[in-house]
């Protein structure tokens, strides 16, 4: 039987545990459950993270403004891919890096180039690790297309599954009301959930909830479901493939 093809974004708040560091764990965890689903599914990332890894251990002044955090991704790329090799490696995976940019989806011949590469890598056995070439676009630091990178790749491979984790069990109907959250479980119509969601967007994160929701649309068009689920929870990849944990489904159309 084929292999579930599913493309896994993580974001900042995920891989930092919403602190101001990358957790090695959180990585390793992931990586575990990358090895426990390897006979029935083939994963793709798409990982931020490499502003939060720079932060660690540079501090350029100016660490607000569009070109000092495009510096920060560049000096933190190589040690996020660093700890992604070393971990996946230890369990046996192998990973490449392919950076890509938003606009490179408006181009016939990029898209195709970034399919075949990837489908390549894929077929190898390779995980890919996407991220978005941020020396050449701003549009992910400002707007959180990480995300929005993560729906296009969905859309242009066609794969079966977009899953992205965040740091809440989905969309929140009442998000605005900690004291009574409840999760809206399944959608097919994104504008009826359009209302639920606040600009209000994780210490680290930069794309907030409408950046996701945004991706989900990208990809239920190109007939993908998407699951928003929480990357928090230990072991969220299989809770969420078995049917164990909460999450939000946003059905392909
Ligand atoms: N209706 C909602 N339900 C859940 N989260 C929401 C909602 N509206 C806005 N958010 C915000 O979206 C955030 C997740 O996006 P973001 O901060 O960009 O995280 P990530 O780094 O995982 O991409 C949540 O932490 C929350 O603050
Ligand atoms: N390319 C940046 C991504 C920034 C971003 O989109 O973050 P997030 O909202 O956590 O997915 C980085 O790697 O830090």
């Amino acid at each position: 039987m084929a292999k579930k093809k599913v493309i896994l974004k993580l974001g900042t708040a995920t891989l930092t545990k919403n602190t101001e560091f990358i957790s090695r764990g959180k990585i390793e965890e992931i990586a575990r459950e990358i090895h426990a689903l390897r006979k029935t599914h083939s994963f793709i990332i798409v990982s931020s993270g490499a502003i939060a890894v720079a932060k660690q251990f540079v501090n350029l002044a100016g660490k607000q403004s569009i070109e000092v955090k495009q510096a920060l991704a560049s000096i933190g790329q190589p040690h996020l891919m660093r700890i992604f090799l070393e971990v996946f490696s230890d369990m046996g995976l192998f990973c490449s890096q392919c950076l890509i940019s938003y606009h490179d989806f408006e181009h016939a011949d990029c898209r195709q180039n970034i399919k075949q590469t990837i489908d390549v890598l894929v077929e190898n056995g390779y995980i890919p690790i996407i991220n978005e070439n941020d020396t050449v676009a701003t549009q992910e630091i400002q707007f959180g297309d990480n995300d929005k990178l993560a729906g296009k790749t969905a859309a242009l491979l066609g794969v079966d599954l977009l899953m992205i984790a965040t740091n809440t069990e989905g969309i929140y109907k009442n998000f605005d009301d900690v004291s009574a959250l409840e999760t809206i479980r399944e959608i097919l119509e994104i504008d009826d959930v359009l209302a639920s969601v606040s600009e209000v967007k994780s210490e680290q994160g930069s794309g907030g909830m409408s950046s996701k929701i945004e991706a989900a649309r990208i990809a239920q068009d190109a007939g993908v479901e998407t699951w928003l689920v929480n990357g928090h929870e230990e072991g969220f990849i299989a809770k969420a493939v078995n049917g164990s944990s909460t999450f939000s489904k946003i059905f392909a159309k």
